[in-house]
């Protein structure tokens, strides 16, 4: 029978990961990854075996270009690829698991199996990779107090519940089963994490190996501390280390070695980039510095991941954020200044990366595949819909809850977007008068309305008082922003919402009726172009304050090609085209310009239609403008 099933699989190369899992199965493969001690090396079917490696997050990419971003990686020289598995991307509800369409990570696989790329796979369950909450499920925050990352109980439930899901599919994917998964990351840089449990990474560990087996090749990545070594690493799980091209090599390679003084060098995160927050000025690293240290490392013999290679962006609510003197989100380009843009474009950061290469192991033979196509489909002007208060039986059709107190969007079981607090003045407010949030509660940001006049806005950290006016029994309208959950650190336990009372002038604020806004449900479901009534006249001429939905559609012209939306003027809010969630825009603070949109998504044949939720005011022209390049380096002036 394993005669016949080789037979099989010679003639049938093409669906060679499908006869793999019969070999599989039969217990028939012969194929070998594991680290040889003695010589320093990884072992692959006993060849030693160098892998320079590229992290690429389907998460952040449509499916439909997964393949285009792979062969561009496999084109440059990578032999595997690293990636995430965003534990919430996958487990949004609990006890309900989404493996299809841009979620299908098998998909994901036999792409870069038939591509001829090895996977270093990193489930986590904790990942950070500026993602929300770094990956972690909000629901865990149900359970006030909860220690995320820890033996908690009801952490180490939810993870061991994952992970019986995540490691069983996996598991057929594995090198030594006959696919392409060469390594498993256990936790994320666990060492920079306050808790230092080692419990909970024992428990990890118990589990990787009762479901992976034991010759699955297991690793730790931790910064490039002693302290961060220390608590990130454990017996059984092999080290390594993550750094960019600022560290001494040297330096680095001897710390990892002083936790495993036998077997590869590994660096897991060569950063050829980095991240943006909203205000910061775009990240940019060196081309020629990201090339030269590569080679250092290659000569030496170590195996390095480029982190990123293809970043890609967050759509939707994705995105993460830091808080370390303050709290940062970061924008929804995740273009990380990596060798492939964020539309999967190769930049010269790669052709110099790809130099390197071919001094180290033969690059495939052939062009590197072009640029997608990108095309400037010039204006489009929107229309009012109308206020979010003027919304709420389509927005909230279940209505508010009451409650004396505010409650979180944790408590309200809506764990992304916005919400809508509302309450009405207790006592004429003739002056202006302070309305402030005394525990720093607002997370993150909350636009205030009195009777649907936008009177400004509070911001975590940043923004803890404003002034407002108005007369008693007047209806007081908080739209309040969870901008994403921090990915990094000890304050991931990220409540959204209004997390403490309001104070106006001497007043606690109370009896709020709270809408939960379910606002992409609203647009999944076609509104509001099915709701043509709901349009305003004709754009009126006079800049629209406050929160608000405008819409409008691109007119087909034949072409689906990629484009960037550059809502200039316009201050900050949300987008969605053909009802899919594009990401925020944040102009007025920056870097970010402008959102890259996927030409897939865009119709050949019928109108686009843009749907923008604006939070601080529109311009007068309700013009948004479709470009054929990014803008993602323009941090506005400081107001
Ligand atoms: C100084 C803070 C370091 C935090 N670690 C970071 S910032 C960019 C990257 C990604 O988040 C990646 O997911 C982390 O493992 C390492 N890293």
């Amino acid at each position: 029978s394993f005669h016949v099933i080789v037979f099989f699989l010679f003639i049938n190369k093409k669906h060679k990961s499908c006869c793999y899992r019969c070999l599989f199965l039969c217990g028939c493969t012969d194929e070998s990854f594991s680290i040889d001690y003695k010589n320093n090396c990884f072992l692959k079917d006993g060849k030693p075996f160098q892998y320079i490696s590229g992290s690429i997050h389907y998460s952040r990419i449509p499916q439909y270009y997964w393949k285009d971003r792979l062969v561009k990686m496999y084109m440059t020289g990578l032999n595997a690829i690293q990636v995430y598995v965003p534990w919430n991307f996958h487990e949004a509800v609990q006890g309900i698991y989404n493996f299809t369409g841009d979620r299908d990570l098998e998909h994901f696989l036999d792409l870069a199996n038939q591509t001829g790329l090895l996977v270093i796979l990193r489930p986590g369950p904790y990942i950070c990779a500026e993602w929300e909450m770094g990956g972690l499920p909000a629901w865990l925050l149900q359970k006030p107090n909860i220690i995320l990352r820890s033996a908690d109980t009801d952490y180490l439930q939810a993870v061991s519940n994952w992970l019986a899901v995540l490691l069983s599919k996996i598991k057929p994917w594995l090198y030594i089963n006959g696919g392409n998964i060469i390594t498993v990351q256990v936790e994320n840089e666990y060492g920079s994490y306050y808790a230092c449990d080692y419990n909970y990474m024992r428990h990890l560990w118990t589990l990787f190996r009762l479901f992976l087996g034991e010759d699955m090749v297991l690793f730790t990545t931790d910064g490039n501390t002693d302290r961060e070594m220390r608590c990130g690493t454990l017996e059984g799980l092999y080290a390594t280390v993550d750094f960019g091209t600022d560290t001494n090599i040297t330096e680095a390679f001897s710390r990892q070695r002083r936790f495993e003084p036998r077997g590869p060098l590994v660096n897991s995160e060569f950063y050829t980039g980095w991240l943006d927050h909203w205000g910061d000025q775009h990240a940019v690293v060196d081309a020629q510095k990201v090339s030269r240290v590569l080679g250092e490392m290659l000569a030496m013999g170590a195996n390095v991941n480029m982190y990123m290679f293809e970043g890609g962006t967050n759509f939707g609510y994705w995105n993460g954020a830091d808080h370390d003197t303050r709290f940062r989100p970061v924008v929804t380009s995740y273009d990380y200044d990596a060798p492939l843009s964020e539309a999967g474009d190769p930049t010269e950061k790669l052709l110099a990366i790809r130099d390197v290469i071919k001094q180290f192991r033969d690059i495939p033979s052939g062009p590197m595949p072009p640029a997608t196509p990108k095309f400037a489909y010039g204006f489009v002007t929107l229309r009012k819909v109308g206020n979010i208060s003027s919304l709420l039986n389509t927005l909230s059709p279940l209505g508010p809850v009451r409650s004396q107190y505010p409650l979180t969007f944790e408590e309200m079981k809506q764990y992304y977007g916005y919400m809508l607090y509302r309450t009405t003045l207790p006592r004429d407010l003739s002056e202006p008068t302070p309305l402030i949030s005394p525990l720093n509660g607002i997370h993150d940001r909350a636009y205030v309305s009195v009777n649907g006049v936008f009177q400004g806005l509070l911001e975590r950290d940043t923004a803890l008082v404003m002034n407002i006016t108005g007369q008693q029994g007047d209806t007081v309208d908080i739209l309040v922003e969870n901008m994403g959950r921090v990915n990094f650190g000890s304050k991931i336990n990220d409540y959204k919402g209004l997390l403490s009372n309001l104070i106006l002038g001497r007043d606690v604020l109370t009896d709020w009726k709270i809408y939960p806004l379910d606002i992409d449900g609203a647009i999944t479901g076609g509104w509001p172009h099915s709701d043509s009534e709901q349009f305003f006249p004709p754009p009126h001429k006079e800049p629209s304050v406050g929160p608000a939905f405008y819409t409008g559609t691109l007119q087909p012209n034949g072409l689906a090609w990629d484009t960037f939306l550059k809502l200039y003027e316009w201050k900050k809010g949300q987008v969605w085209i053909n009802g899919v969630n594009m990401g925020r825009y944040w102009p007025a603070r920056g870097p970010q310009q402008t959102l890259y949109v996927p030409g897939p998504l865009l119709s050949t044949t019928v109108p686009n239609v843009i749907t923008v939720l604006e939070l601080e005011g529109a311009p007068a022209h309700l013009r948004v403008l479709f470009m054929d390049r990014p803008q993602l380096s323009a941090t506005a002036p400081k107001s």
